[in-house]
């Protein structure tokens, strides 16, 4: 395997014991880029002292959290460690999702005494909360799609997290040195804005910035330094989002816009599907309520379509997921559950049914597609009066958006007066 740019900045940083903030653009193996130096200290994998010191002792402690927004993402992230651990070593990692059973969970715990935690900001800081959770000497805290996990949603859950995950017992608590002296604290996201910096800053020591191929200090990341770290004090709302949102996407994916009436969404989506022959394809609504409606319309006329939003039981999820993964579903209609971090490389195209919100959730949806290298396809489907955001979006990003018409079963580009 060839390390993508991300990882082999990364793996060196973080092996040499630096907490780090990682960023770079989506689909380019942020996951590997931390989960490779983990394994090498971590669980069954782990390198070998030269006294043979500590190979097979069963700890009680947990040695690594991982922390992800949904439950989506941190099963996929189980499923990546368990690949790399090898069926053999499977109980060494353990989810803790929400909506899975809570007490199986614990009982796994107890039993399974695994070195590494993946689960969601919820079930982790409830588990914990009721002192079954033993992380005292954990040596890696990741938080993946950190700007997402510091948003307001998961406020307490995560302040709980990073106040225990680490903390050496019988530290004085006023000792901040004392208290962390063992965590290795790495942040990871696409879009890296001001209020990470400034978490990383106050929550690890001496921490570094990883950018695909360069690293700098944190300390040393001035307000108009690199694209996507963001002014404390730059304004507006919107000019802080809009430089988060640079260089957060795959240089290789083609972007689009085609204008339609409401009613003529979901029609315009199958005529875009056909006319691109996309056959994997991403299609985001603002509204969970819509998408069934969308998912109706897509099979009458033929398309094998399904919803996958929070709203529906974790059975559900799983299998409409697993149907799309593996090919059986062919579009899959959702909402920003899916926008981060899911990992589906066939998929060649993303479709905004409604545009999303900002440059940063317009981002991280296009990123589902042109995955590590890959071709990929982003329309947004978009009503007249709404032309105004996607041209905002364009210079956003700063990537051209071209409008565009199917007809005659193909993508034509409207040439702009
Ligand atoms: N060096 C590599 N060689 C081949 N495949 C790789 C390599 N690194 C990662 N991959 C694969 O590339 C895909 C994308 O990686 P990953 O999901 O880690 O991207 P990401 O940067 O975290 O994206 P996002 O920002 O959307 O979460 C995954 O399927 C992963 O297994």
């Amino acid at each position: 395997m060839v390390p993508t740019d991300v990882q082999s900045a990364a793996v060196p940083t973080i092996l040499k014991g630096h907490d780090v903030v990682i960023q770079s653009y989506t689909g380019s193996g942020k996951t590997l880029a931390y989960l490779l130096p983990i394994l090498s200290e971590v669980g069954p994998l782990k390198k070998k002292s030269p006294n043979g010191e500590g190979e097979s002792e069963k700890k009680k402690e947990i040695d690594a959290v991982i922390v992800a927004p949904s439950r989506e993402l941190g099963m996929q992230i189980v499923r990546e460690v368990e690949k790399l651990l090898g069926p053999e070593d499977k109980k060494v990692v353990q989810q803790l999702v929400g909506g899975a059973n809570r007490s199986r969970q614990e009982e796994a715990l107890k039993k399974n005494k695994p070195a590494i935690v993946v689960g969601t900001p919820g079930r982790i800081a409830e588990i914990s909360t009721a002192g079954k959770l033993h992380t005292h000497s954990c040596r890696f805290l990741v938080l993946d799609e950190v700007d997402e996990l510091l948003s307001f949603n998961f406020r307490e859950d995560l302040h709980r997290i990073l106040e225990h995950v680490g903390r050496r017992s019988g530290a004085d608590p006023r000792d901040s040195i004392a208290k962390w002296a063992e965590r290795r604290i790495i942040m990871v996201s696409a879009t890296v804005p001001y209020s990470v910096i400034r978490g990383a800053r106050s929550w690890g020591s001496d921490s570094l910035l990883v950018q695909a191929k360069k690293v700098m200090p944190l300390e040393s990341v001035a307000p108009s330094g690199p694209v996507n770290i963001l002014k404390p004090t730059s304004g507006s709302d919107s000019s802080i989002r809009t430089q988060a949102a640079l260089q957060s996407l795959p240089p290789a994916l083609k972007h689009y816009h085609c204008v339609t009436k409401l009613q003529h969404k979901v029609d315009t989506l199958r005529r875009c599907v056909h006319a691109l022959d996309a056959k994997s394809v991403i299609a985001f609504m603002n509204h969970t309520k819509q998408l069934k409606d969308a998912v109706f319309k897509l099979e009458a006329r033929g398309i094998v379509a399904a919803e996958l939003h929070g709203d529906l039981g974790k059975l559900a999820r799983s299998t409409t997921l697993k149907k799309f993964r593996n090919g059986e579903v062919r579009v899959l209609v959702t909402n920003e559950l899916s926008a981060r971090g899911l990992d589906v490389a066939e998929c060649d195209l993303v479709v905004n049914l409604d545009l999303p919100t900002d440059s940063i959730h317009y981002a991280h949806r296009a990123g589902r597609t042109g995955r590590l290298g890959r071709k990929g396809t982003v329309v947004s489907i978009c009503e007249e009066p709404e032309v105004f955001v996607v041209k905002k979006l364009q210079k956003q990003l700063g990537i051209p958006i071209p409008a565009c018409e199917f007809t005659e079963g193909k993508l034509n580009v409207i040439e702009e007066d």
